[in-house]
């Protein structure tokens, strides 16, 4: 049913770090830590060994504004999330020089933490897009990065695309792939 799948989409909300959801046994739990247990289950699935996956973080808007209230670090998986930041209005400062918002540093940090998982599971690079799906710029241009991959895919069939170097734990470049 699966076989002529190339690449798994998965999608997950950035903002569900500060949700909480109900669990198949009536309990409460943290919605992120839900998503990454599952998103884990399918990675180990049978099914779509071997397979590529492709994790678009949604509602990147909700995390970027969420972040300057509400800690990362606050859900357990994410609790060595410490960035250094100024006393000052981050966002508009980060904003005004140009630099990384702290909404952006969490994508980056949840992209890794995500990556790792993949890595520790399969020894094979997942890919990451973020994604705002109320702006259609946005969503579009995670589903051209899926279509990007397919096409490297068919062109660059390389004996070593499945180890992880450092440039691909890190290859989340905001403005390479996102709207
Ligand atoms: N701000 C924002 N809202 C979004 C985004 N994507 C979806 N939504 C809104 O989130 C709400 C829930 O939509 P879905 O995510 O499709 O539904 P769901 O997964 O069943 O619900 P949640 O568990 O609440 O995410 C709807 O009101 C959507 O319009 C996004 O990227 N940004």
């Amino acid at each position: 049913m699966f076989a002529d799948v190339q690449l798994v989409v998965f999608c997950i909300a950035g903002s569900d770090y500060a949700d909480v959801c109900e669990t198949p046994d009536g309990k409460f739990a943290n919605k992120m830590m839900e998503g990454a247990k599952l998103f884990e289950s399918l990675v180990s699935h049978p099914t779509f060994h071997g397979m590529d996956f492709l994790l678009v973080l949604n509602k990147f808007d909700l995390l970027d504004k969420m972040v300057e209230s509400s800690r990362l670090a606050n859900c357990e998986w994410f609790n060595d999330f410490d960035p250094v930041v100024s006393r000052h209005s981050w966002q508009e400062q980060s904003r005004a020089n140009n630099c990384a918002t702290m909404g952006q540093m969490a994508f980056h940090y949840i992209a890794l933490k995500f990556k790792r998982l993949f890595f520790s599971l399969t020894r094979r690079k997942l890919y990451v897009a973020l994604a705002n799906s109320l702006d259609s710029d946005s969503a579009g241009a995670a589903f051209r990065y899926a279509r990007e991959i397919l096409k490297w895919k068919e062109e660059m069939p390389s004996p070593d695309e499945d180890t992880l170097n450092t440039t691909d734990m890190y290859s989340t470049d905001l403005g390479s792939y996102s709207g």
